[in-house]
């Protein structure tokens, strides 16, 4: 399976008072299409602060971050070096080739479900497909898409958020506790359906979790603890 992210000796620290707090320290690692990986470790080791920089949110102190360029073909992944990447190649970026799933679900209120994925699909110039009535569908949020997205139940957001994520097929989705804000039962449906949708559009799922059980549904897991990431495969089979 081809790489579609890279990173190579990745350093990143923020300044706290007079105090230099290194976050990430010479991190190397990369994702494969249709990988999925469990990002686990204490509170404020830097796992947001990972996806951030992935998304392009966060600059890196240095190091490279090699993502996938705009000249891809379904035949091959070609990676770009980001560094001299402009705002319009992290936009282009964004669009066609992530999916971001986060406990706050960043829904367009003012929306019904529908409108919520097609307006994430019309950025991309892609209309509605039958994968997305596919998603739906499995998601169980047919019967809901006309449903103002702010009258819908936690669960039933999370869903949305999920097809909304999917909805373009990304090589790339980022996690970031995506059942935290649902009850264990709740949860392990949403992680079972989200791992399951990602296999059918070959996604690679980068999730941040707290979560064994979430981490369970992973193939890999990355612990992240003082600046150092120690990878464990989870589930060969997963
Ligand atoms: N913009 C920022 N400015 C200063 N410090 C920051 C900033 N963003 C993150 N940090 C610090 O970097 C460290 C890592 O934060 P991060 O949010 O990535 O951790 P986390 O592992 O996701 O934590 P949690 O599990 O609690 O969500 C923390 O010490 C945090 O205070």
């Amino acid at each position: 399976m081809s790489i579609i992210v890279a990173l190579k000796n990745i350093n990143k620290g923020f300044k706290d008072g007079s105090t230099f707090h290194q976050v990430l320290d010479d991190v190397s690692l990369s994702l494969h299409q249709g990988q999925t990986v469990a990002l686990t470790g204490p509170s404020g080791s830097g796992k947001s602060t990972l996806l951030n920089i992935i998304a392009g949110f966060e600059h890196l102190d240095s190091g490279q971050l090699l993502l996938p360029s705009a000249t891809n073909t379904l035949a091959s992944i070609h990676l770009d070096d980001t560094s001299p990447w402009q705002d319009q190649h992290w936009s282009r970026f964004r669009r066609q080739s992530l999916g971001v799933v986060f406990q706050q679900f960043n829904l367009l209120t003012p929306l019904n479900v529908k409108d919520n994925i097609s307006f994430s699909l019309s950025l991309n110039q892609q209309a509605w497909s039958p994968w997305c009535d596919d998603l739906c569908e499995q998601l169980g949020i047919v019967e809901l898409l006309s449903r103002p997205v702010e009258t819908l139940s936690g669960g039933q957001q999370q869903r949305v958020a999920i097809a909304r994520a999917l909805a373009h097929k990304p090589q790339l989705l980022l996690a970031d506790e995506p059942t935290g804000n649902l009850d264990e039962q709740a949860g392990m449906q949403v992680m079972a359906l989200l791992t399951d949708l990602a296999k059918q559009s070959n996604t690679c799922i980068l999730m941040v979790t707290h979560s064994d059980q979430c981490a369970a549904f992973m193939q890999t897991r990355w612990h992240l603890q003082q600046g150092h990431i120690i990878e464990t495969h989870v589930h060969a089979s997963a």
